[in-house]
């Protein structure tokens, strides 16, 4: 029988989700899940939070949701706090008060999405480049909502066909590169520059560059590979996000699928 999607419908944490046998009635696109996940995330918005806001595809949804809610009345007192100025433009646009960790160091809640997402809701992110001010904003944060689309889910973060990404200092990249590839060669790491549309690189919100690391076998124990990395001059931050998320808000096929740091069997 084939199931029809129903975005309310929510599994637990433990509740694993059925394939149906034949396909579902209705076939939602990447960006339409990555919605939903999103407007999901925002019902925990509260008037009077600061708000960490999130960069990317999935994350702007959130921040246009907040927009609309604030022109609509039902939400007030808002203070965002952009993780991108990418975020911050999109922001402002649907008017939303703006601030920064200086002024608000302590951060209610914060909204973002993820590249992939491992069982015990560790991430990468960084793909779309800001992933040194999502660290800083989300780790400041008292809950960190993360929403993905179900294609986001791994077993293994940093084992896919997409990389793992590092923001390195601009001066002397390629020695900064070479040691980052040493570091990680037992993992079969393949490190390349990120290049820009432009055919140059890419440059980060601050100035940096992006050393996106692919890597051919699963990383072991992702705290002492995390330290690794950041033990190296000219490493700034990589795009391992551990031990951060809150929640992580699933958006797939069958409905949307909420899934808790306390409850995911690893904390
Ligand atoms: O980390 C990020 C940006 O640095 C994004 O959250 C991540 O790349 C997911 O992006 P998208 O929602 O477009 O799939």
């Amino acid at each position: 029988m084939a199931l029809a999607y129903d975005p309310l419908f929510i599994t637990s944490d433990k509740t694993s989700i059925d394939v149906p046998s034949t396909p579902p009635s209705m076939i939602l696109t990447q960006d339409e899940l990555k919605r939903i996940a999103a407007y999901k995330a925002v019902d925990f918005v509260k008037s009077g939070m600061v708000l960490g806001l999130g960069t990317g595809s999935t994350a702007k949804h959130a921040v246009a949701r907040i927009g609309e809610l604030l022109r609509q009345g039902k939400l007030s007192n808002i203070v965002g706090i952009p993780t991108s100025t990418k975020t911050q433009e999109q922001a402002l646009s649907v008017g939303i008060p703006l601030s920064d960790l200086d002024a608000h160091p302590v951060i209610d809640l914060s909204i973002d999405g993820a590249d992939e997402v491992d069982p015990c809701l560790n991430l990468v992110k960084g793909r779309g480049g800001s992933l040194l001010r999502e660290k800083m904003i989300e780790g400041a944060s008292k809950k960190f909502v993360v929403i993905v689309d179900e294609s986001k889910m791994v077993k293994h973060i940093g084992g896919s066909k997409l990389a793992l990404p590092v923001e390195i200092v601009p001066f002397c990249w390629k020695f900064t590169a070479e040691k980052l590839r040493e570091v990680m060669e037992g993992y079969g790491c393949v490190a390349k520059l990120r290049l820009g549309e432009n055919g140059e690189a890419f440059v980060t919100d601050n100035g940096n560059y992006i050393v996106d690391m692919y890597l051919e076998k699963d990383m072991g124990d992702l705290r002492v590979v995390s330290d690794e990395i950041l033990r190296l001059p000219g490493v700034v931050e990589h795009g391992m996000f551990l031990d951060m998320a809150s929640t992580v808000i699933i958006a797939g096929e069958l409905g949307v699928k909420i899934k808790n740091k306390h409850s995911s069997g690893c904390c």
